[in-house]
């Protein structure tokens, strides 16, 4: 048995090293040839995961059909790139989905996209409290693993559970996804928040209007209450909008400081998938017929169509209600 990851960002090769931590095989698939290199070479993957000294277990690979030599993918591309990664993976192989977004055009959940690319695959979803960095380096870490064939998803806890790493089994993949996509776009207001020097308290109340605005776009979409408040909606939610470790949240700062949007977004190697979702997001909740001013509020500094003193003014001055 050996595991496949598609996507040698931070997060696939944070969770290759957990998958090799018990010295099982893996095999690691890498856009970037000095990926490939530095870690077949060097054990080390300077780009996204750097300080990090990886398993000799780990072995990468530019080709994807280098994967069909295994019986589970993770896949762990950016949510924008899933759909033409997947289209070149092996088919029916179980997939375990990583990565935290919507898809810009269509809408749909990574879930939804998988299902098209790979229409033979059976599919679960991963998502959760999890900074790479930390999971590379065996701190303790509690996730979300989604999946409505609940035989197929106790294999995969089983597969991936670590003496640190504990995935805790839901059959709400609509849910964890929708916590995962929400929370990214929600933790750039709290970085903007930060960025602008508003205090805690507007960051408390950013986290708490915000989770209102995750559960009722999730409650239209079918997502559950309670996946919503777990591990892979408030949880994860939590994380990210309180630190600059988060690129979402570090990206939100950079715009609360007064920076702008387009040269924050064209500086960086790294992904921050709420500024993509944001948009996507924000169109697929008025479609709804749901309120989320929060995000509406992201997705006007980001397509700079309002200035920062305008969005804060624009959510004080919202009526008052109840809570
Ligand atoms: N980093 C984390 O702590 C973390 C944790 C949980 C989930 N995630 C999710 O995992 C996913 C990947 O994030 P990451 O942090 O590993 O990425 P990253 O920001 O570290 O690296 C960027 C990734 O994008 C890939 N990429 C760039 N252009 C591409 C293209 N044209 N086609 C295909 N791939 C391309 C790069 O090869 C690289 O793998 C995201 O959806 C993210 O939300 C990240
Ligand atoms: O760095 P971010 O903002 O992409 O967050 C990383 C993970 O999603 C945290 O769970």
């Amino acid at each position: 048995m050996k595991a496949g990851v598609i996507g040698a960002g931070a997060w696939g090769t944070a969770l290759a090293q957990l998958l090799a931590g018990d010295g099982q095989d893996v095999l690691l698939w890498a856009l970037e040839p000095e990926v490939v290199d530095a870690i077949n070479e060097a054990q080390q993957n300077p780009l996204y995961l750097p300080g990090i000294p990886l398993s000799p277990a780990i072995r990468a690979t530019g080709f994807m059909a280098d994967l069909a030599a295994c019986d589970l993918l993770l896949v762990v591309s950016p949510a924008q790139h899933l759909r033409k990664v997947l289209a070149q993976a092996p088919a029916g192989v179980p997939l375990l989905l990583c990565s935290k977004g919507i898809e810009a055009g269509t809408g749909l959940l990574m879930s939804e996209v998988a299902q098209e690319a790979q229409p033979a695959s059976p599919i679960a979803v991963l998502s959760g409290p999890t900074f790479a960095h930390e999971v590379a380096r065996g701190l303790p870490t509690a996730i979300t693993l989604a999946c409505e064939d609940k035989a197929l998803g106790q294999r995969l806890a089983a597969r991936i559970a670590r003496p640190s790493f504990r995935p805790y089994l839901s059959d709400d993949v609509i849910g964890a996804e929708i916590g995962g996509a929400v929370k990214n776009v929600l933790a750039i207001a709290c970085g903007v928040a930060e960025g602008a020097g508003l205090g805690l308290n507007a960051r408390a109340a950013l986290i708490s209007r915000g989770f209102a605005e995750m559960t009722r776009f999730g409650l239209a979409r079918g997502a559950r209450a309670e996946t919503l408040g777990g591990l892979s909606g408030l949880g994860d939610l939590v994380l990210t909008c309180s630190s600059t470790n988060s690129r979402n949240f570090s990206l939100g700062k950079g715009l609360g400081e007064g920076g702008s949007a387009a040269e924050l977004l064209s500086n960086r190697r790294t992904v921050a998938e709420g500024a993509h979702t944001a948009p996507v997001l924000r169109d697929a909740a008025r479609a709804a017929g749901v309120e989320m001013p929060v995000a509406e509020a992201v997705c006007a500094l980001l397509t700079e169509a309002a200035s920062l003193g305008q969005v804060i003014d624009a959510l004080l001055a919202r009526p008052l209600r109840p809570e």
